[in-house]
């Protein structure tokens, strides 16, 4: 999945409602968006409009009421949990608000680990995972565990994890909601620098309306539907 100018993900009148037996509430209405390799994205909206909704459809947790979801080629509702599980080890990477990072293991270690998943040779994710650290400006931090990095570093490192394996497209939710602002902008600028060396799309849900000065395309996620602003 290299092709420049090739859809990494899409999704066609994706609909997600909820039922407790007595009342549906229609989260997601009809949603469709288009994702290039090389786009990045950002998705705002308010707390509550679906966001978190929206991104476990896209990362095939969680399966849509109607329409499709596909990643790389393949639609989410063609696979078993197994291939799921696989096709987001491969094709996905995800940064969260909060890090996610395995406390016990080495900043080092934990950007391995997806690797290490993927059932790759352990001395080819830690050349790698040395060299995305470096990339991200952790050098110097290889051996520490994340109780003692700073939380932008933590991120750092969070972002380096999400790339180890060359996904087709990295999910961020909120990646910067966790930092100061000083700290946020560093965050910032690093996804923009990626961003033009990385063969991938990102897609970035954020409360943060500044991004939407800088990334490719942006929509607007409000009461369940999708609309593009830039
Ligand atoms: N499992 C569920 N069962 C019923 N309703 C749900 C469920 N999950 C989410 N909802 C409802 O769907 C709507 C959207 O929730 P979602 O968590 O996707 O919003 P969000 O935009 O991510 O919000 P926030 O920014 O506050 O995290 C909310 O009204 C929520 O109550």
């Amino acid at each position: 999945m290299n092709d420049a100018n090739s859809v990494v993900m899409e999704c066609c009148d994706l609909s997600k409602s909820y039922s407790d037996g007595k009342h549906t509430v229609d989260v997601l209405k009809s949603i469709n968006l288009s994702l290039m390799l090389g786009e990045t994205a950002a998705i705002v909206g308010a707390s509550g409009s679906g966001k978190t909704t929206l991104l476990n459809l896209l990362a095939g947790l969680d399966l849509a009421s109607s329409g499709s979801v596909s990643l790389a080629g393949k639609d989410w509702s063609s696979l078993n949990d197994r291939h799921r599980s696989k096709q987001r080890n491969k094709e996905l990477g995800f940064v969260y608000q909060l890090h996610h990072l395995l406390p016990e293991f080495s900043a080092l270690e934990n950007v391995m680990m997806p690797m290490l998943i993927a059932g790759k040779k352990k001395s080819d994710a830690k050349e790698k995972a040395s060299n995305l650290l470096s990339q991200v400006g952790l050098v110097e931090r290889l051996s520490h565990r994340p109780a003692q990095l700073s939380g932008g570093e933590r991120q750092r490192v969070a972002v380096a994890r999400s790339l180890i394996n060359n996904p087709s497209c990295v999910l961020m939710d909120e990646p910067t909601g966790n930092l100061d602002e000083n700290t946020a902008l560093e965050i910032q600028n690093l996804i923009k620098t990626l961003q033009s060396t990385q063969n991938m799309a990102f897609l970035i849900v954020t409360h943060d309306e500044k991004m939407l000065s800088w990334v490719d395309s942006a929509y607007r996620l409000s009461l369940g539907e999708l609309e593009k602003i830039k």
